[in-house]
């Protein structure tokens, strides 16, 4: 009877569906309109003799509305079909018949991720709901830092007292520092209360004592991050035997794994450092499905596991199923979230991705099958050794390991600790074993980017693996956001570049993936680099329709004439479509407000210097970077973030563009009044006028900034001297001309 019952279903969020596409219609009819007007003013502007002050800001607005109408063409696939799913994980097998589960954690830099938080969330992984001997985790400390390594013995430790505690009373936060937080008392019958609560005593205890001695290790080593040293591969046990023995296993296998690292070699970052742990466990459990975590996002419920299995063990999706993702959540949002760190409508997008092939890998948070990483699908003959060296590298152990993938009949017969094994893992972990091979290429975690994540997701979907949005009423994983406006700014530069990367590749979503994926679902893949674009639209709608103002220069159709309507009718569609989104994620206006202005930001700053940095890169003046964002926050931050202000404490790369356009926003706004006052010119420079009041009231926080707020996170004062400038320059330069 159960077994006939299916592991996980779906559903088509028919409303939303409805609502999305009746507004793509109606929105995108309205488009048409407006270009319709562009093209007939243009063409009467050519036609008048003295045209050529007034082609040139048309021409200028005519590409930013392109550009805008194009991101938005492409944004409404992923609005096409959302669906939502459902597991069940009470209908799975017994443990015995569960597949085992390896857990890959990845750290860089114990000077931004802080060492306890990466303890936690090792620890979270080690507590997940599963058969303990099927269950392995891999922390991979790209930092190659000592202290990491010792406090993981210590996390190994603790883990013994607190892994069976939580399997005991069915604890259902994972992560310790959590945990003992929230002071959650276990669902655990009466009469063994007393039991429990001296138990919770004890643990507790025992996670002051590990918590005492990670502080100890930190301040007695001297943290720093080697960018030098041999591969360290250990197994973290007692006394180097009972951890492998996965019949005895009671707590799941521990390993710590530093690959080796040369100034003179590249290491691909967390991708390099993910396929080094793809090979390294491939000789120590080789289990087929694989967990991936950054070290700030830990396990929240244990049943993820389960969860996951649900999709990948169900016989409808298995065959073509490369991984499950569930969303990112983060414990650090407060109820302002005035920099977006929870990124609501990425994770929104993610459902109506779901419905077209399967959502974009995310980093973090997913349960991917091993063979989609290798690669190994198209080996399923016999095939040459010669040729699965080229592709795998030369460890014949290593091509034994996947073999299972096409002969099956492959079983790691090796016992660890044996000198041969040691040195085969030495060799996988080295920093010249991808040489010459199609690591990173065709095989793993590719390298091309430093948005490996989408970029690998991306030629998984390309080669026709699916891929399962789950996002479970619990989050199954939490995590710490960057709370400050630098992080953040600083974050979405990365991501940009990544996206640029991945646009001027030969991989470029609108070519390649057009050719390998659904139309649909390729346009959601480009949407992501596409929308960097934005940049070069609002830049000109932060500058030309206030220029034009000043100067009496009408770019809009008058309130008299029916194109105003359209107008009118674009501007509020868009606004009322998100306004809807937002409520009924369960929002408020406020997430309209923070979202519409953090979009503005971020265009105006990242993507514009992400762009300068890829085109920097390509004409090799720079390298291609990535910088860990700093887990570590400071006071002051936390103080404005939980005030809901901004710490305006950026560095002014990204301060001055912001200010100065505010600046002229205002100043623009306040002398196009006056001379809309002066002429009467009312119905012609409406619209006009309404752009930088608008821009005004979204971004007040500026304004507070520079003039109103005395606190540390305040706009710098020669941030705003330098802004002030730059804005009197620009706007003095039009009003001249309009006098010439
Ligand atoms: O050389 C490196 C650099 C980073 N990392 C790890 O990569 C993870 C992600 O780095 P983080 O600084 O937290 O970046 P985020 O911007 O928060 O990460 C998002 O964006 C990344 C792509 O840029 C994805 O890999 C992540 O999964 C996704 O959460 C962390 O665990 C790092 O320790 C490495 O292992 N090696
Ligand atoms: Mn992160």
């Amino acid at each position: 009877m159960e077994n006939s019952l299916p592991l996980s279903d779906w559903r088509v969020k028919n409303t939303e569906l409805v609502i999305n596409r009746l507004h793509a219609f109606l929105h995108g009819i309205a488009l048409l309109a407006l270009f319709y007007y562009r093209l007939s003013s243009l063409t009467q502007i050519i036609k008048t003799k003295d045209s050529t002050a007034l082609l040139l800001p048309h021409i200028l607005i005519l590409i930013s509305e392109l550009i805008l109408s194009f991101i938005w063409l492409l944004s409404q696939a992923s609005k096409w079909k959302p669906v939502i799913r459902k597991a069940y994980p009470e209908r799975l097998p017994g443990d015995e018949k569960l597949p085992p589960i390896d857990v890959f954690i990845c750290t860089a830099d114990p000077n931004k991720e802080p060492c306890l938080e990466v303890m936690n969330t090792v620890i979270s992984a080690m507590t997940l709901d599963y058969p303990p001997d099927k269950l392995q985790v891999y922390l991979s400390d790209d930092g190659g830092c000592l202290a990491t390594f010792q406090a993981l013995k210590q996390a190994w430790k603790f883990s013994k007292s607190w892994v069976p505690f939580c399997r005991k009373y069915k604890v259902n936060i994972a992560c310790p520092e959590a945990y003992f937080l929230t002071d959650e008392s276990a669902p655990v019958a009466m009469f063994h209360r007393t039991e429990f609560i001296a138990e919770k005593k004890e643990i507790k205890k025992r996670y002051m004592e590990f918590k005492e001695s990670v502080a100890k290790i930190i301040a007695d080593a001297r943290i720093s991050v080697s960018r030098d040293h041999p591969p360290v591969i250990e197994v973290i046990n007692d006394a180097n035997v009972d951890g492998m023995d996965s019949d005895k296993r009671k707590i799941p296998l521990l390993v710590y794994v530093a690959r080796e690292k040369r100034p003179s070699h590249p290491h691909h970052f967390k991708a390099g450092a993910l396929n080094v742990l793809l090979r390294v466990s491939a000789m120590i459990s080789n289990a087929p499905y694989i967990l991936i975590l950054d070290c700030d996002m830990y396990c929240n419920d244990p049943s993820s596991a389960r969860q996951a299995m649900c999709f990948h063990l169900n016989p409808e999706l298995s065959p073509k199923l490369g991984f499950v993702q569930f969303p990112q959540r983060f414990y650090n949002i407060n109820e302002t979230d005035i920099n977006d760190g929870q990124q609501r409508s990425v994770w929104s997008k993610w459902e109506g991705l779901d419905g077209l092939g399967g959502p974009i890998l995310s980093g973090t948070c997913f349960y991917i099958k091993r063979e989609a990483l290798c690669g190994t699908q198209k080996f399923r003959e016999d095939v040459d050794l010669i040729k699965l060296e080229k592709c795998f590298g030369s460890s014949y152990e290593f091509i034994k390991s996947i073999s299972i993938y096409y002969r099956r009949n492959y079983q790691i017969e090796h016992e660890f600790g044996e000198n041969k094994v040691q040195k085969e893992l030495q060799l996988l972990a080295s920093c010249s074993y991808d040489n010459d091979t199609k690591w990173g290429k065709e095989v793993g975690f590719r390298y091309i980017s430093v948005v490996e994540d989408y970029f690998t997701g991306f030629i998984l979907h390309c080669k026709g693996w699916i891929s399962v949005y789950y996002d479970p009423p619990r989050p199954g994983f939490l995590g710490a956001t960057p709370i400050s406006l630098n992080e953040i700014l600083v974050q979405q530069t990365r991501w940009s570049v990544g996206f640029y990367q991945v646009t001027l590749s030969r991989f470029s979503p609108l070519i390649y993936g057009l050719l390998k994926m659904s139309t649909f679902h390729s346009m959601c893949y480009a949407e992501f680099p596409y929308s960097q674009f934005y940049f070069l639209s609002f830049y000109v709608l932060a500058l030309i329709p206030q220029l034009c103002l000043i100067r009496g220069i009408s770019l809009y159709p008058e309130v008299s004439s029916p194109l105003f309507v359209v107008f009118l009718f674009i501007f509020l569609s868009a606004q009322l479509k998100h306004v809807q989104e937002v409520f009924v994620t369960g929002h408020s206006m406020k997430t309209w407000a923070n979202e519409q202005r953090m979009w503005m930001m971020k265009s105006l700053t990242s993507y514009l210097f992400a762009g300068l940095e890829v085109a920097m890169e390509k004409i090799g003046l720079t390298e291609t970077s990535f910088l860990p964002t700093n887990k570590v926050v400071d006071d002051q931050q936390t103080k404005c973030y939980q005030m809901g202000v901004y710490d305006f404490q950026a560095p002014a790369r990204f301060m001055v563009p912001l200010c100065s356009l505010y600046i002229l926003n205002v100043a623009s706004f306040i002398i196009g009044f006056g001379r809309i006052l002066q002429t009467q010119k009312w119905g012609e420079m409406l619209l006009q006028a309404f752009i930088p009041l608008f821009a005004t009231i979204l971004h007040f926080p500026l304004l507070e900034g520079m003039v109103l707020r005395q606190d540390k996170g305040r706009v710098s004062a020669s941030v705003s001297l330098l802004s002030a400038i730059i804005s009197t320059t620009l706007l003095s330069f039009a009003l001249l001309l309009n006098y010439y």
